[in-house]
């Protein structure tokens, strides 16, 4: 890790020389709290999102983690997807199923892909009845504060516009209250997709959020710098009671050193 600081709340910045490196780190994290939650719950559960972040946790699929991780009490769930089928190869279950729960031994009924053979305002209802019935059985954690769920870990990725799961800049998405919400206006392709709300993804436990790449050096340096702007999505995440973890490569936090003044701090 080349560099790590901490801001005064609950988050934390990561940066990373190489994509090897942050991948090594994010493996060890992700592994790390799953170790923690079975301790302390006897399950895990994790959303995940599409983009490059398959990509970036397959050290998982390797040792020590494919013998180490207790994989049976993982529940595996999307904080966003398309409206595609599930061979089509925008789907984010497809991208994660291939190159992540094809290779380590969650069962399939742990499982909690979107329904694909209904429009995508029926699957948005029926994946928030399937977390609604989830959390009743507090298979998912409940938040203490606003009774939403509180999933053990959330991995998301700024897109270059400040994006984050399907939540893009200035959609009225943005500001829906219920748990999962559908958009039909993506302005990346395809344009119907299903999201987590930021009610949700503040309520987590801990939230990954990667970066990387020189076309997220912007919105990374305006996320950490202004919260809350809704122009940049990346900006709202911010847990009300859990912690955020920022994974950044070198060149997405090309503008941090200059401009993280503020409230961050180097550990
Ligand atoms: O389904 C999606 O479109 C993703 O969940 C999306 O939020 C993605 O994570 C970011 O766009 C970053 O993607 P890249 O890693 O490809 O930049």
């Amino acid at each position: 890790m080349a560099a790590s600081y901490d801001t005064k709340s609950k988050s934390e910045l990561r940066i990373f020389e190489s994509l090897d490196d942050l991948s090594t780190d994010l493996a060890e994290y992700i592994a790390q709290l799953s170790e923690d939650s079975v301790k302390e719950r006897g399950l895990f559960t994790i959303a995940l999102t599409g983009g490059s972040l398959i990509s970036l946790i397959w050290k998982l699929c390797e040792a020590p983690y494919n013998k180490t991780v207790d994989w049976t009490k993982w529940y595996v769930f999307w904080a966003d997807e398309r409206a595609v089928a599930k061979n089509h190869v925008d789907s984010n279950y497809k991208l994660t199923k291939e190159g992540f729960l094809s290779k380590v031994a969650i069962l399939h009924s742990h499982i909690y892909s979107i329904n694909d053979n209904v429009t995508v305002e029926e699957a948005a209802g029926e994946y928030k009845f399937a977390i609604r019935q989830l959390v009743k059985a507090r298979t998912i954690d409940v938040s203490e504060s606003n009774d939403c769920p509180k999933f053990d870990l959330i991995i998301l990725e700024v897109g270059s516009d400040g994006h984050v799961a399907s939540l893009f800049p200035r959609n009225a998405a943005l500001e829906h209250e219920e748990w999962i919400t559908h958009i039909t206006d993506s302005p990346e392709s395809p344009p119907e997709r299903i999201t987590f709300t930021l009610p949700v993804i503040n309520s987590a436990s801990n939230i990954a959020m990667i970066a990387t790449g020189k076309d997220k050096a912007i919105p990374v340096q305006v996320a950490l710098e202004s919260l809350g702007d809704a122009s940049l999505p990346a900006s709202m995440v911010n847990p009300t009671e859990g912690k955020l973890v920022w994974f950044l490569d070198r060149y997405a936090s090309a503008f941090i050193a200059t401009s993280g003044k503020g409230d961050l701090e180097i550990l």
